[in-house]
């Protein structure tokens, strides 16, 4: 039987409410590692589950600070020989950015895959439960070695790379580019051949204490753009825009934007809306930016952190660039 380490951080999958219709009323993270196994016994004939709770936390309040221990604790585990993959449970809101920062700092061929749930755990059909056994499938299952970080929730499968919480309430609330689907006839199924994705991880200083401060800025019609002065004197070291369209920079943010990145402040075109890649343009070239390609705004910016992080702008281009 494989053996599986569980890290668990909170999220909603841990969420608890005072009554089972509640589904918005709850705390996140409010049960343990142990409460989330207990309610799938089935896990127990797939696995051998060894878990670790390493935060308890509303995934809206995580963030760089926490990705550095995380990486560090899941790294830890793949190295290890008597471990087959990794599980994480991890709140929704978030899951995003903590995915690309596992998927591009991981350096491993074991199977790692986050999970979460859109209903908390004492809810009326709870979604938890059967996100988590799937997740605990996907994790043991052959294909899923050498993909990267996964993403497994509301019967499907996602790479890391790309994938966003798109929809507030529904349970299937992620999209992404192919990635797989689970389900009763074919039980895991995974669209495309998995491709070598070590290629695109990069290792992180080892006494990196805090990752670059990177600012994400919504361009509204009409935002002025000393919205960028505004985060260079907060200490941005990086900036995302979330642009209208297909990351289209309005005429009166040019100017400004090419004198922020000449000052050696990198920019990046991300788009404010929820689907679709940003695709490079001539102007590129004029105005020093970085079209984010398959990224949204959240993970553009955990891109450009580690980028900065190893001091290679380089890597951006291999990583907005490509599928991984
Ligand atoms: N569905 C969820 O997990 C939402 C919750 N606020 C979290 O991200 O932790």
């Amino acid at each position: 039987m494989p053996t599986l380490a569980l890290i668990a951080t909170g999220g909603t999958i841990a969420g608890a409410a005072a009554s089972a219709t509640d589904t918005t009323g709850y705390t996140a993270g409010a049960l343990g590692a142990d409460a989330l196994l207990a309610a799938v016994p089935q896990l127990g004939e797939i696995a051998d589950i060894r878990a670790k709770q390493l935060f308890r936390l509303d995934s809206k309040d995580m963030g760089p600070a926490h990705w550095l221990p995380l990486g560090r604790r899941a790294q830890a585990l793949l190295d290890a020989p008597d471990i087959d993959g990794l599980v994480i449970t991890h709140g929704t809101d978030t899951l995003e950015e903590t995915a690309a920062y596992l998927h591009l700092t991981l350096d491993s061929r074991k199977p790692v895959v986050l999970t979460a749930a859109m209903r908390p755990a004492t809810a009326l059909s709870a979604d938890g439960p059967m996100n988590l056994y799937n997740a605990a499938c996907v994790a043991t299952h052959p294909d899923s070695a050498g993909r990267g970080v996964l993403v497994s929730i509301g019967d499907a499968i996602f790479a890391a790379w790309g994938v966003r919480k798109l929809y507030t309430h529904r349970l299937d609330a992620f999209i992404g580019g192919p990635g797989g689907a689970i389900g009763q006839t074919s039980p895991i199924r995974f669209f495309a051949p998995a491709r070598d994705t070590a290629a695109s991880t990069v290792a992180i200083p080892a006494d990196l204490k805090e990752l670059p401060r990177v600012d994400v800025l919504y361009v509204a019609a009409g935002s002025p753009p000393d919205l960028l002065d505004a985060v260079l004197t907060a200490g941005a070291h990086g900036i995302v825009l979330a642009l209208p369209g297909n990351g289209s920079l309005p005429a009166s943010w040019e100017a400004a934007v090419t004198r922020t990145i000449a000052n050696g402040v990198p920019i990046v075109r991300a788009s404010r809306v929820g689907a679709g890649p940003v695709s490079p343009r001539a102007q590129d070239a004029t105005w020093g930016t970085r079209p984010a390609g398959d990224l949204a705004p959240s993970q553009a910016r955990v891109t450009l952190m580690l980028a900065l992080a190893c001091g290679d702008l380089t890597l951006l281009d291999q990583w907005f660039g490509e599928h991984h």
